[in-house]
């Protein structure tokens, strides 16, 4: 089919012109065929500690919408006036699973369709959902997420499945946000949310070594994708349909479908945390 223009850019299949690590050996995302995962019994339980007074702000980027949690240990960045403030004593970190290492949250976001037969990421033995979370944390061993972003093991991502079913009550506080930053680059203030909340009852999951899935798509990525999905409405899932790629003052254009088809495997193991 034609490459679909996105707003602000082309999409994925004129990537590897700029990026040539579009065709690399570990791209993200994949099709993950269960039946030929590996359940690893040395895969520990994942351990998400959140602490919601991180939570900074919620962003339209332009491909999607962004809630920002503070990171960094940058005094710069937490000094917003003379008035002294309270060092963040913990930040929210993701453990245990598959990775080694305290890892921070930096940012969630999503991925969606213009209808729902599409819109993730992820395949489930090629179905894909209309929508997928996306919680990304980067290696404390590395000064910043930066520095992390360029290194095999600097970025670990949970990804969450969402299908359409009953109105999830824990969506409603990001989607009353929307309408605060329909257009690319708005930005509101959004706190103390604990993003735990958007999590299924099961943290069982698959893992794989692979990359972002936005340019730069840097394989820095360990991929955890929960088994169980999250709901969400047709009148949430409108909702996210009803923001727009584009900025004030350029013709609008509804910002839907900014996901990644699934890339090729390349010999890669996929494990699984369950039998
Ligand atoms: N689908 S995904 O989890 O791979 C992903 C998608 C978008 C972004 C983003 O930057 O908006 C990100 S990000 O927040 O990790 N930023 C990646 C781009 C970047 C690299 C190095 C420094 C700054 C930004 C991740
Ligand atoms: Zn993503």
């Amino acid at each position: 089919r034609g490459e679909q223009r996105r707003a602000g850019g082309l999409g994925p299949d004129t990537w590897a012109a700029d990026f040539p690590l579009a065709n690399g050996p570990r791209q993200s995302p994949i099709n993950i065929i269960p039946k030929e995962a590996h359940y690893d019994p040395s895969l520990k339980a994942l351990k998400i500690r959140y602490d919601p007074s991180n939570t900074k702000g919620i962003l339209n980027n332009g491909h999607s919408f962004q809630v920002d949690f503070v990171d960094d240990t940058d005094s710069s960045s937490q000094q917003t006036s003379t008035v002294p403030h309270p060092v963040i004593l913990y930040y929210t970190t993701l453990t245990g699973g598959p990775i080694s290492g305290v890892y921070r949250l930096k940012q969630f976001h999503f991925h969606w369709g213009g209808s729902d037969n599409r819109g993730s990421e992820h395949t489930l033995n090629g179905i894909k959902f209309p929508c997928e979370l996306h919680l990304v944390h980067w290696n404390t061993k590395y000064p910043s997420f930066g520095e992390a972003a360029e290194k095999p093991d600097g970025l670990a991502v949970v990804g969450v499945f969402l299908k359409i079913g009953a109105a999830n009550p824990r969506l409603q506080k990001v989607l009353d946000a929307l309408d605060a930053i329909k257009t690319k680059g708005k930005q509101t203030t959004f706190a103390n949310f604990d993003p735990k909340t958007l999590l299924p009852g099961s943290l069982d999951y698959w893992t794989y070594e692979g990359s972002l899935t936005t340019p730069p798509l840097l394989e820095s990525v360990t991929w955890i994708v929960l088994k169980e999905p999250i709901s969400i409405s047709p009148a949430q899932m409108a909702k996210f349909r009803s923001l727009l790629f584009t900025g004030d003052g350029e013709a609008p254009c509804y910002m839907v479908d900014n996901y990644r088809p699934p890339q090729p495997l390349k010999g890669r193991l996929v494990r699984a945390s369950f039998k």
